[in-house]
């Protein structure tokens, strides 16, 4: 059994009944009622309140009662009548707890004696409609802005009708202390909502309105924040309130699944806690499944592979042969393995479609997935031939699960009158793969590599292009044997193959790979000779080896750990590849070259046929 769960109606787009049928349809016990939403909606209370019977959803919370409390005695008066209101429409939808916000706009008092007392009286009118308060502090109120304060005040209010509302975005945006949550009684904490969010400096108000993530998808630290609340006793529901200025335009059960995909994440995550809390129901550990060891394969799609073969063979892959049933060819070297597909590929220019992942455990990685709520894909296999789960990623890309293989993968031996592999491969296999993401779709594409594939997300950087900005995160697996590079395209960014993915191989001397391949036909991207002036200013290279780069299109950057030097072959349809070297304890990925192969893959795309 899991935790139970809840979505703020303000998460998601749409209509509030199109919010609650993608709400259940995603697997939420119960939703937040956004006033809002209910305000606007045609469908009136006792209709919402029938359908979320009938989708078999609780309603939670009634939010947000504003301004109310910290003000004088004469506006209080109103503060009584607009509450009364409220709970008369509470019995009609026939949610018993109302979250009231701490006081931005008219409160002058700044007491905690006062704010109890009206937070009293309000209870005392809230219990007569069977009603409970949830006081929260938001990160701006005027007075009250800590959830500490709001827990004192309610403390003082000392009424069975008035506990309160813990908002993890309040909390770790200020950076508070969560710790303390555990001095609150779990009988107290009436209502529980979390959020995430990227790390930003800029006003707290802002941020929270419009910046705010699923868990997992940013920098706050949920798990342990989650702890605290269970082990203070908390029992009820889990719930999200993102505000998005992106979720709010995706499709809505698109969205709504995302969410409750973070929920069982974070659930995960709390049980694997090295002090993890105890509830009845829960947390509950997803099969156990650690992230994947290798790449075990990329596939091309495309009607034509032809120019991506002529690539591999430059690159210096071995031909392996055709499939025994379908037109996909494979070509490997080292432990790097590209498929060309070319079955229902009408009108496709070369794409990066699939990405295979070696898992210790395909089994209970799958089983993972599908917890996860990853969307499967179902391929055509005949008999004999082995069946992978595969599920597909928000970007589209099938990702595949195979278990290890020492030397090739069993899949291997599914094609034929291909030739035997070389001895002693200059590539050694794939160092990252670069997948391209629709910018509304990004945040979900974090969640979904980190949770599904169990990879960490690292730090987001932004790279120049001629187009525009290159939003870049990299989620990779502990060990660095995976790694992804997620990069939205600009928007100003319009071509018909997409915005261009690729895969990066390994190898332990880029200049022979680069010679043998210049020798066998390839033309690398071309790098300007302003590059290679700033890369004498940068390293002070010698003039020979400078002239080499220059000649084989080489890029190079150094950390204080290492060095990364690396070539670009030219793109074909939404593909090309990479070649990388790396030295001592270099972990980047050449981010200053990133901007000049971006300007360069510009220029070649400007002028076709040079
Ligand atoms: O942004 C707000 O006003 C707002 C309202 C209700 C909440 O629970 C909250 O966290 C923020
Ligand atoms: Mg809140």
């Amino acid at each position: 059994m899991s935790l139970r769960t809840s979505i703020a109606t303000v998460c998601l787009s749409g209509t509030l009944t199109d919010k609650l049928h993608a709400a259940a349809e995603a697997g939420f016990d119960g939703v937040e009622v956004f006033e809002p939403d209910l305000v606007a909606s045609a469908a009136g209370p006792e209709e919402v309140a029938a359908l979320a019977r009938r989708l078999g959803l609780t309603l939670d919370l009634y939010q947000p009662f504003r301004d109310a409390e910290g003000v004088t005695e004469e506006e209080f008066a109103d503060v009584l009548r607009r509450a009364r209101a409220k709970f008369r429409l509470m019995q009609r939808l026939g949610v018993d707890t109302m979250l009231v916000c701490s006081n931005v706009g008219t409160a002058t008092i700044d007491d905690d004696e006062v704010s109890a007392s009206q937070l009293r009286r309000l209870g005392e009118a809230a219990a007569e409609h069977g009603v409970r308060l949830a006081f929260e502090a938001l990160a701006w109120g005027r007075y009250v802005d800590d959830y500490r304060r709001a827990w004192r005040i309610v403390e003082l209010a000392d009424h069975p009708a008035v506990g309160t509302c813990l908002d993890s975005f309040h909390i770790l945006s200020r950076g508070h202390d969560p710790a303390g949550i555990e001095e609150i009684p779990g009988e107290k904490i009436f209502f529980l909502q979390l959020a995430d969010a990227p790390a930003l400096t800029m006003d707290v108000l802002s941020w929270s309105r419009h910046h705010r993530l699923f868990p997992g998808e940013g920098a706050f630290d949920l798990p342990a924040f989650l702890g605290h609340v269970l082990r203070a006793g908390y029992d009820g529901p889990l719930s999200l309130e993102v505000f998005n200025d992106t979720f709010r335009q995706t499709e809505v059960l698109r969205t709504a699944r995302q969410a409750r995909r973070s929920l069982t994440w974070l659930e995960d995550q709390v049980a694997r806690l090295p002090d993890p809390p105890v509830r009845a129901d829960g947390p509950t550990r997803l099969p156990d499944a650690a992230p994947p060891t290798d790449v075990d394969f990329v596939e091309v799609k495309a009607e034509d592979a032809g120019a991506v073969d002529v690539l591999l063979r430059q690159l210096g892959f071995d031909f392996r042969g055709r499939h025994r049933s379908k037109p996909v060819r494979l070509w490997t070297q080292g432990r790097a393995r590209v498929i060309c597909n070319e079955q229902q590929a009408r009108d496709w220019s070369p794409t990066l479609a699939a990405v295979g992942f070696e898992v210790a455990d395909p089994a209970a990685a799958a089983a993972r997935a599908r917890l996860l709520q990853a969307p499967p894909v179902f391929r055509r296999t005949l008999a004999g031939e082995l069946d992978l789960a595969a599920f597909r990623a928000p970007d589209g890309t099938e990702v595949f699960l195979a278990g290890p293989a020492d030397g090739d993968a069993a899949w291997v031996r599914e094609f034929e009158d291909g030739e035997p592999p070389a001895d002693a491969p200059l590539l050694t296999g794939v160092d990252h793969v670069n997948l391209a993401q629709p910018w509304q779709r990004f945040d979900e594409a974090v969640l979904f590599y980190s949770s599904v594939l169990a990879l960490d997300a690292g730090a987001g950087q932004d790279v120049a292009a001629p187009t525009g900005l290159v939003r870049s995160q990299i989620v990779c697996s502990a060990d660095h044997a995976v790694r992804l590079a997620l990069n939205v395209a600009p928007l100003a960014f319009d071509h018909p193959d997409g915005f261009p993915q690729h895969v990066a191989f390994t190898t332990d001397d880029v200049l022979a790979v680069a010679r043998r391949a210049r020798e066998r036909g390839l033309r690398p991207l071309p790098v300007p000779a302003s590059y290679y002036d700033d890369l004498q200013a940068r390293f002070d290279l010698p003039d020979a080896t400078l002239e080499e780069y220059a000649g084989l299109g080489i890029l190079h950057d150094r950390d204080g750990a290492g060095e990364f030097t690396h070539f670009y072959t030219e793109t074909v349809g939404g593909v090309f590849f990479e070649v990388v070297q790396r030295r001592g304890g270099y972990e980047g990925y050449g981010a200053p070259n990133a901007p000049v192969r971006l300007a360069a893959q510009h220029e070649r795309s400007r002028r076709p046929g040079w």
